[in-house]
Order: structure tokens, then C-alpha cells, then sequence
């Protein structure tokens, strides 16, 4: 059975987060980003969200060269000929050279598809085999460490199976011995989104003596070289997230020692199919995965839970609750934790149900394009 697009709709859809969420590169309040609804011949609709941001902090990409490359290269592409499998769609994109988030963007509306046209749950046409998965929260920077102890009491008493919080120099060292002090035995881990250098080891060092799971992403945010040197240099394991964007990327990390764990985004690495693969070479040279978040709304999150159920995301991702993010989700149900745990849903596809009140709510533009 082929999956034939028939045409494709892009929205610009913008949400404002519940509360604030800060990292060493900036402060969120809203979320802008492209829902891609990819219908075929029979009126089926597969559902993508792309992850881009407004501004080009955490990569390159942003929604508005999303809406570009989607627009004048990859519907296009996608339009020329039917797919037996949306596998096809990354030979199909290599003639773009890179915006991952982009390609993810349709590509998972393209899986969607997939499996409801083949009446499979997304998480089973993947291969995964959980009916639930573990998750943890990430908390953005705090005014002060009071806040911060607050902030994760709350998560640790709803069930959150790991805290995440962010780091940068001047607010680490510190900052992690008072939650130690007070959390003594919590999962706990810390992303620096590329906020330190090599002349920072020391510094880096210092926080061993914490059991942090691992340290994410310390180092810049294209580097893996230096990555490998550092954790030569310190014992708690480290994680790579900006710095992996493909299979090839982390095959080289993994030859040169540069991280123990990797953080898969879903985006950030141009889609499902290339998360999977990087998922089964990971998991052939025993290093865990778990699945990264970036703020989605509905749709992404269940994207981020299908491919959670694969058996090496070994480690609770960032995928929260949509209650932790919105006033209300764009799916029904919406994704609900309890006790640190999500169900995955089984019904075909995404799983869960589109809410096109709530879409259209949150559209602020949309766009029909149709194959010739
Ligand atoms: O809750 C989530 O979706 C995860 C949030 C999170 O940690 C991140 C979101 C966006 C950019 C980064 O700061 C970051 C990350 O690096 O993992
Ligand atoms: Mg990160």
C-alpha cells in the first residue's frame, strides 16, 4: 500500500507556555511553530510539528526557514512520487543539505500517515516495545536557588521519574551542592547548552561529587573533539544533544569517547527514521538514550513518546505532561503523567486525536499546497 500525499497544509500556530522557561541562551514565553497536516487520497490525515524555534538560539533553524524549506524544496520533493515507506523520505531529502527540523517536520506527518493507513499504533510501526514509558522534567533557570528547591519539590512529589535542571557558569557548583543537600537521592542531571569551554574543566570537575546521571551538552555546540577530551578529564558521564545531528555524527562521538549517553531529538536529527537507526547503534555500542524535548505542543510530544517506546531510550526523557506547558493541548486526550509514567495510547497513528478548535484557535496562518 503506497502513501500517496495528495496535499499538504502548513500552519503557523503560536501558544503561550504557562510559565517562562530560561536557559543560558534566552527566555521562552511563547511558542510559535508549523503543524503540518499531510492528507492523502483517501482524506487521511497524518499529523508533524516542527521544533523550530522563533530565533536561531538553539540552532540555526527557525520557523520562518522551516516555512521556506517546506514550502520551496521538501513539499515539492514529496510531491514527485508516491513512497512505499516514509524510510524513503531521508534519500529523497539528502539533495537538501541539513535542516533537520524541517525534514522531521514532514516526515513525521508522513509516519502518522503510515500507520494509519497501515492501522498500527506509530509507537508498533517504529518497533517499540513498551505500553508505557518513564519520564522526567526539565526545569529552565530560577531567580534564586529557593525557587528552584520549590520548583523541584513539587516535581518530585507529583512522580517525575528524573529532575533536569539548567546550568551556566556562575549558577552550577553552588546551585547543584544546595539540591544535593536537600534531594540527596533524586535523579538528577544538568544541561549546560554549550555555556562552558575546556578552560572550565576544573569547574566541570567539581560537580562529580554530586552523582549527577550525566552532564548535557557542556561543551559547543558543534564540537565533539573537545567533548572527548573532557570526558577524559571528569567522571560524570557525558551527554551530547546540539552536537548530534546524525547516524554519522554519532558514530564519530562514539569512536572518539566524546559522550556515554545520547539525547536523541526527534528534530534535531531530521526524523524518525534517523532517530531509529541512531537509537539501534547506540544501543549495539551500549550507550542509553532517552528522548529530548523542545517545548512541543501535542503532536510532537506524541512523536516524542512513540519513539520512546523503542528498548534502548533506557533513560526518562524530557517529555512532560502538556499541563507542565499549556493552559490547553492541541490533543485529545491530552498527555497526562502519573507517577512519572505515560501509557503509551493504542490507537493508529500519533495516537491521540487532533483537537482543530484548539488548532485553529492557535493559527495564526495557514497555507494549502497541493501536488501538480
Ligand atoms: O521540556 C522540554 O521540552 C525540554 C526543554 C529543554 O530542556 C530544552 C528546550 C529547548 C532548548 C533547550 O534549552 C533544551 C534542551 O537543550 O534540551
Ligand atoms: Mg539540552
Amino acid at each position: 500500500m503506497g502513501i500517496n500525499v495528495k496535499y499538504v497544509v502548513l500552519r503557523h500556530l503560536q501558544m503561550e507556555l504557562k510559565s517562562p522557561f530560561t536557559t543560558s541562551f534566552g527566555t521562552f514565553r511563547n511558542k510559535e511553530f508549523i503543524l503540518v497536516e499531510a492528507i492523502d487520497e483517501d482524506g487521511v490525515s497524518g499529523w508533524g510539528e516542527s521544533v523550530a524555534f522563533s530565533s536561531p538560539w538553539y540552532n540555526e533553524e527557525t520557523v520562518k526557514t522551516n516555512w521556506h524549506m517546506l514550502e520551496d524544496f521538501l513539499l515539492p520533493l514529496l510531491f514527485q512520487t508516491s513512497l512505499e515507506h516514509p524510510d524513503e523520505l531521508g534519500q529523497r531529502f539528502s539533495v537538501i543539505r541539513k535542516n533537520q527540523m524541517a525534514k522531521a517536520a514532514i516526515e513525521g506527518a508522513v509516519w502518522d500517515l503510515f500507520a494509519k493507513k497501515q492501522q498500527l499504533p506509530l509507537h508498533k510501526a517504529l518497533g517499540g516495545t513498551k505500553s508505557s514509558i518513564e519520564v522526567g522534567v526539565s526545569i529552565g533557570i530560577q531567580k534564586n536557588v529557593d525557587d528552584l528547591l520549590r520548583v523541584i519539590e513539587r516535581y518530585v512529589q507529583e512522580g517525575y521519574r528524573r529532575i533536569k535542571i539548567k546550568i551556566k557558569p556562575g549558577w552550577d557548583v553552588d546551585i547543584i551542592r544546595e539540591v544535593r543537600r536537600r534531594f540527596p537521592d533524586v535523579p538528577l542531571m544538568a544541561d549546560a547548552n554549550s555555556a562552558y569551554s575546556l578552560q572550565d574543566i576544573d569547574r566541570l570537575r567539581a560537580l562529580d561529587e554530586f552523582q549527577l546521571m550525566m552532564i548535557e551538552q557542556p561543551l559547543a555546540a558543534d564540537d565533539i573533539v573537545d567533548h572527548a577530551t573532557l570526558q577524559r578529564h571528569i567522571n560524570t558521564p557525558i551527554c551530547l544533544d546540539e552536537s548530534i545531528h546524525s547516524i554519522e555524527d554519532v558514530r564519530k562521538a562514539i569512536q572518539l569517547g566524546s559522550c556515554q549517553i545520547v539525547n536523541i531529538k526527534i528534530g534535531r536529527v531530521g526524523g524518525l527514521t534517523e532517530a531509529k537507526r541512531i537509537h539501534d547503534l547506540c544501543q549495539a555500542n551500549g550507550i542509553p538514550v532517552w528522548c529530548g524535548g523542545m517545548l512541543e505542543a501535542g503532536v510532537g510530544r506524541a512523536h516524542n513518546i512513540a519513539i520512546t517506546t523503542l528498548e534502548n531510550f533506557a533513560m526518562p526523557g524530557d517529555t512532560a505532561a502538556s499541563s507542565h506547558y499549556w493552559e490547553k493541548d492541541i490533543i485529545v486526550p491530552e498527555v497526562v503523567v502519573h507517577n512519572g509514567t505515560i501509557v503509551v495510547p493504542e490507537a493508529p497513528g500519533i495516537g491521540y486525536e487532533v483537537d482543530r478548535r484548539q488548532v485553529d484557535r492557535y493559527t495564526v496562518f495557514a497555507k494549502t499546497y497541493r501536488a501538480q
